[in-house]
């Protein structure tokens, strides 16, 4: 059995993770952990039966139980410091929380060699969506213009998206730096070309009723393409979050990015 403890387990994401490794032959969740839940036991929530306990420091986790993994579905502030905690007390991260930076993942992929500790950090644990960046990475070898629209609900903290951060890194790693749009070009008003990624621009649309897309669109002399990516519902992360949670157990590093563990 594998022995899981979901952090952030009221959110949105986190909610639909303990269901999955509730209802996953050889998963064993121990734990579940927010410092804001009113509750000391899973059971006390109307759609759980199960006697979990609820956790409200990460320390008391390691008291009360022995874990092998840390799902983490949180908020860019505690996910470094869950990911760190996670690392040093040898529990193996699989960390969907997005907003990290470069440096931090950087850190932690370092903690994770000295201890030798396996784990993964995936901006996107949809199998469409690593397809999408994989095929965006490719085509930008033939069409270096590209520009990322990625459109989430307006409940989400960050932008842009982990996923257009990794899609912009795996598109830059095959064509590297490249000017777009008119050198002279002037804004009228501030934002109205988007972020910008080594020339590639990134736009971010929040709105109700969208739940996680995005939209690699291709421009070249005469053509278009436009590689997209539709999450319709939070089900579709979960295969992902489920074999990085065996997968896992077998690494000895801490990996960025689902492909790495395909
Ligand atoms: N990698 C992927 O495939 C995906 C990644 N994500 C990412 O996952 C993260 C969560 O998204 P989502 O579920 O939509 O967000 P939610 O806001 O629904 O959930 C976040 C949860 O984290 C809880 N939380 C806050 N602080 C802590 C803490 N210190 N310890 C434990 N829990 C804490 C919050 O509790 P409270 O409200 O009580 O503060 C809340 O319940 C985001 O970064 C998002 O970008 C989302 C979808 C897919
Ligand atoms: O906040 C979300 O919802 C999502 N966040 C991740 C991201 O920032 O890329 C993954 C997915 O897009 C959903």
């Amino acid at each position: 059995m594998i022995k899981i403890i979901v952090a952030g387990f009221k959110g949105k994401m986190g909610s639909t993770a303990t269901k999955m490794v509730l209802d996953t032959p050889g998963f064993e969740l121990v734990g579940v952990l927010d410092p804001h839940a009113d509750e000391s036991n899973l059971n006390e929530l109307s759609e759980y039966t199960e006697d979990i306990p609820v956790f409200h420091r990460k320390e008391d986790v390691l008291a009360e139980t022995s874990v092998d993994v840390w799902i983490d579905f949180t908020i860019p502030e505690v996910a470094y410091e869950n990911t760190r905690f996670a690392l040093e007390n040898s529990i193996r991260p699989v960390v969907g929380t997005t907003g990290l930076d470069e440096e931090d993942v950087k850190e932690l992929q370092r903690l994770a060699d000295q201890k030798r500790i396996g784990g993964l950090i995936a901006p996107n644990f949809a199998i469409g969506a690593i397809l999408m960046m994989q095929f965006a990475a490719q085509a930008a070898k033939y069409f270096p213009d590209v520009e990322i629209i990625e459109l989430h609900h307006d409940n989400k903290l960050d932008a842009p998206s982990g996923t257009a951060i990794k899609t912009a890194e795996m598109i830059v790693e095959e064509r590297g730096a490249h000017q777009q749009g008119h050198p002279d070009e002037k804004e009228s008003l501030a934002g109205a070309r988007g972020a910008d990624y080594q020339g590639m621009k990134i736009h971010s649309v929040r709105l109700p009723g969208l739940v996680a897309h995005q939209q690699v669109q291709f421009g070249s002399t005469g053509e278009g393409l436009t590689i997209r990516h539709d999450s319709y519902d939070r089900s579709s992360f979960m295969t992902g979050v489920a074999l990085a949670c065996t997968k896992v157990m077998e690494n000895e590093q801490l990996v960025y990015g689902l492909e790495n563990l395909l």
